[in-house]
């Protein structure tokens, strides 16, 4: 009996798709680092592109690879959502509706739409909850139900059946190494997102239309270039309004929702804080 059941499990493991294996563990240490390594290449490399240094772009690209590539940075990432390092980033988002969880499931013109930009997974609390229709993309898919495609590059929505309910930036805009792509990457979030207050009851229209942006810590409390007033103040120039947040030691979370237009306001990479031991996290908009 006990020989019989041992069998049946190998087999299911054998026959499981490569895409839903667990990736191998490493170490929290060994996780950081990989990934800090991966950050700091995608700098390098930004700004050897700007440069026009095609020699120094073809070594970064080298040595990137000699660490997995994007790949191995991937493994690492969805380490790091394991349940003992904290869980999926989702979880608080999840959290964060339970309010209004009940009136999702149960919508007269079908489930909000989410767009999860940067999915590593589709089993991550958002698309367990079942109250959303899942629209999941990632630069380098890791499988069935991840479209692989850049979101700078999606096609724009042709009407209100292809807008979008709310987004998920979930350490995805710190991963995007240039300043101003960053900026770009949150003024696009806008041409998806369907019309504000749309909904019939107003607890909708508070968390609704919506981008869920979640970064490290360090890249509001310890950036030259960013705190928490400033990335308030290009929030509520994109014309969002802050619903939610929260800030672990690792992580801060916040769900922004689309309010108004957005002004003219531009905002270039100013000093707010000075000191030797920070970071220069930055996001720079252009109007
Ligand atoms: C650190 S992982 C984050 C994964 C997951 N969202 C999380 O919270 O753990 C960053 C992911 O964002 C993806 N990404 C970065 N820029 C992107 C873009 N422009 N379009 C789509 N995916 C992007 C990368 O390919 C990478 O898989």
């Amino acid at each position: 009996m006990g020989i019989k059941k041992k069998e049946r499990s190998r087999n299911l493991a054998a026959g499981r798709p490569p895409t839903l294996q667990r990736p191998k563990s490493i170490s929290r240490k060994a996780t950081k680092a990989l990934i800090n390594s991966h950050h700091i290449l995608g700098k390098r490399k930004a700004q050897a592109l700007a440069k026009g240094n095609h020699a120094e772009v073809a070594a970064i690209n080298a040595e990137i690879s000699a660490l997995g590539g994007l790949e191995r940075y991937q493994q690492a990432s969805l380490q790091g959502q394991r349940i003992d390092r904290g869980g999926d980033s989702s979880r608080v988002l999840m959290e964060w509706l339970n309010p209004v969880q009940s009136m999702l499931k149960d919508l007269p013109n079908g489930p909000l739409r989410m767009l999860e930009v940067g999915a590593l997974s589709t089993t991550n609390q958002c698309s367990k909850s079942g109250v959303f229709a899942m629209h999941r993309i990632d630069l380098n898919s890791q499988g069935e139900g991840i479209l692989q495609q850049d979101f700078m590059e999606r096609p724009l929505p042709k009407d209100d059946s292809e807008r979008i309910d709310i987004i998920s930036l979930s350490l995805v805009l710190n991963f995007v190494p240039d300043a101003h792509v960053r900026g770009r990457m949150l003024q696009r979030t806008l041409e998806f997102l369907k019309e504000p207050n749309r909904h019939a009851n107003p607890e909708l229209n508070e968390f609704f239309p919506s981008l869920f942006l979640v970064l490290p810590a360090p890249c509001v409390t310890n950036s030259r270039y960013m705190d928490e007033t400033r990335l308030e103040a290009i929030m509520v120039a994109l014309g969002y309004v802050k619903v939610k947040s929260k800030m672990t030691q690792r992580l801060v979370y916040y769900l922004w929702a689309k309010k108004t237009a957005a002004c003219d306001t531009a905002f270039a990479k100013t000093q707010v804080r000075t000191g030797t031991a920070r970071n220069n996290f930055s996001i720079v908009l252009r109007v």
